[in-house]
């Protein structure tokens, strides 16, 4: 099962851009977890934070009881082989094949023989449907192939969290279904932890188990989908919408400037759709009865409306 990544009261900046501050949240263990937001507020950094590409400037962030921000660099390094990242564009090497791309971090950092090497590399390319593409170099294969490459370049290690950086970006909504079919069975496969940041609406709506959104440098709220999803806080409603009646103006530092000007945005909801199933013939994801045990003790916190599509979804008559 994965590890669960709990941020306590995370800030960054760049110089004097402030890019988020007070971001805590917990992603749990084994789920699959996004975080949406507006282009421009900080997501990618927010996960370049999390493997330490980036050092935020205050709080904490622990995995498996250790404060990444502030540990040695040994264990820095052994807690890194915990996570696989998929970066927003692959990030795979031009002239190498998909095959090596795929076993670069094999070759990289483990003794494997090639035979083994390959054995894995199969099963990885066959995981996230690209066998038979072992051989083409990134730029012959088309977007969507380029990220489950990268995907299956950041499985090899078998990573207890795997961190997605807007897998879906440059992909046609037909490609962007199918990719957030492949994260559910990915997690029903390998149960581990999976954070993906987006500002895709059909990947919150119909991936994770938890969403949370990033906005005006703050943290909008984090936890059980029903929650964003039921939200009628005008800037979650406006962004799961995808209108341009709200507080969300055309770029994230003229909203910092403008401010909340006007109070009464329409706050209406697209209908909550239910989450997708792993496909069939896979197993059960085990998520979703440690989901369903932690959310149960939520209940009472929850909104009438997130408590009423929790209970509907067990099947519990409100
Ligand atoms: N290394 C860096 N140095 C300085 N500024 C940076 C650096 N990396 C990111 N930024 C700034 O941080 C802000 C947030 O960038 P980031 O890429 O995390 O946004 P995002 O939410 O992922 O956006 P998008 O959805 O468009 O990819 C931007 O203003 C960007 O210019």
């Amino acid at each position: 099962m994965g590890v669960q990544i709990e941020v306590e009261g995370l800030a960054k900046s760049f110089g004097r851009q402030t890019i988020w501050q007070d971001v805590s949240l917990t992603v749990p263990a084994g789920e699959l977890s996004v975080l949406l937001g507006p282009s421009g507020t900080g997501k990618s950094v927010f996960l370049k934070c999390l493997v330490g590409l980036l050092r935020p400037e205050r709080g904490r962030i622990i995995v498996n009881g250790v404060d990444l921000c502030r540990c040695t660099e040994a264990e820095r390094y052994r807690l890194r082989k915990l996570f696989g990242v998929l970066f927003q564009d692959g990030a795979l090497f031009g002239s190498m094949t998909v095959y090596d791309n795929i076993a670069f971090p094999l070759r990289e950092h483990t003794r494997k023989t090639e035979a083994e090497i390959r054995r894995i590399v199969a099963d990885k390319t066959e995981l996230v449907g690209l066998a038979g593409a072992e051989h083409k170099l990134p730029g012959e294969i088309s977007g969507g192939m380029r990220k489950r490459a990268g995907l299956a370049r950041a499985l090899v290690l078998d990573p207890e969290i795997i961190l997605c950086d807007e897998p879906d970006s440059g992909l046609d909504p037909v490609r962007t279904a199918y990719l957030s079919q492949l994260l559910v069975d990915l997690n029903a496969q390998v149960d581990a932890t999976i954070l993906i940041v987006t500002h895709n609406i059909s990947v919150a709506r119909t991936v994770p188990d938890n969403l949370g959104m990033l906005y005006r440098r703050r943290l909008v709220g984090f936890g059980p989908r029903e929650i964003l999803l039921t939200s009628e806080e005008p800037v979650v409603a406006q962004f799961l919408g995808g209108h341009r009646h709200g507080p969300i103006g055309m770029s994230e530092e003229r909203d910092a400037v403008l401010g909340h000007a006007e109070t009464a945005w329409p706050t209406t909801l697209p209908d909550l759709v239910p989450q997708l199933e792993p496909s069939p013939g896979l197993p059960v994801r085990q998520a979703i009865g440690r989901r369903q045990e932690r959310v149960r003790t939520l209940l009472p916190t929850l909104s009438e409306a997130a408590r009423h599509h929790v209970l509907s979804h067990w099947g519990v008559p409100r």
